[in-house]
């Protein structure tokens, strides 16, 4: 089995504003999705952000519903969670492409989403990175949808050139 170095951890940021996250979570793994949202409510509660939470049925639907809930409701981020994998077709790479792509396009659109959908082999693999004293990559997805929401916040109401001599 492979070795995990471990990665720098940026610390959490803080906010003097009330942050509204939406988890939105496909737990057709149940365990492994109920384990990704455990540990992305510890980040949010960390940083005193609020969280609602959505069930979809599988990952192709969480960045459609990420979509439905940025066009309509009025939340500052996003974290999507949940597992894919790998059966016997190929499936699994439209699956994992296609949900991975389509949030990519939503944050480019300017959705702060941190991406906790898992694309992994086999079951292990899943269980180890869904596990909060594990790998965490729940609140590692929380985490990175709250950096980007205080990156924005920080840019927020700035204009292109003002403030600069020419
Ligand atoms: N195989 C996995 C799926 N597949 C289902 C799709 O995500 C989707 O719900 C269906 O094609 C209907 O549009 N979803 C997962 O979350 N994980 C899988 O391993
Ligand atoms: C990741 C998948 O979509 C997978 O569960 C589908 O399995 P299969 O390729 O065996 O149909």
């Amino acid at each position: 089995m492979a070795t995990h170095e471990s990665h720098y951890t940026l610390p959490l940021p803080q906010f003097d504003r009330p942050v509204k996250l939406l988890i939105v979570v496909a737990p057709y793994y149940k365990d492994i999705a109920d384990n990704m949202v455990a540990g992305a409510r510890a980040v949010a509660a960390a940083c005193g952000a609020e969280v609602d939470l959505v069930e979809v049925p599988g990952a192709l639907e969480v960045p459609t519903a990420i979509a439905m809930a940025d066009r309509q409701a009025n939340y500052d981020g996003y974290v999507a969670l949940g597992c894919v994998i790998r059966g016997e077709t190929t499936h699994y790479d439209t699956v994992c492409n296609d949900s991975s792509r389509a949030i990519s396009l939503l944050g480019l659109q300017g959705a702060c989403i941190g991406n906790g959908i898992l694309t992994v082999e086999n079951r292990p693999q899943a269980e180890v990175r869904a596990d909060p004293a594990g790998q965490n990559k729940g609140g590692g997805a929380a985490a990175a949808a709250l950096h980007l929401i205080a990156l924005s916040r920080k840019w927020a109401g700035q204009t292109k050139g003002i403030g600069f001599r020419a």
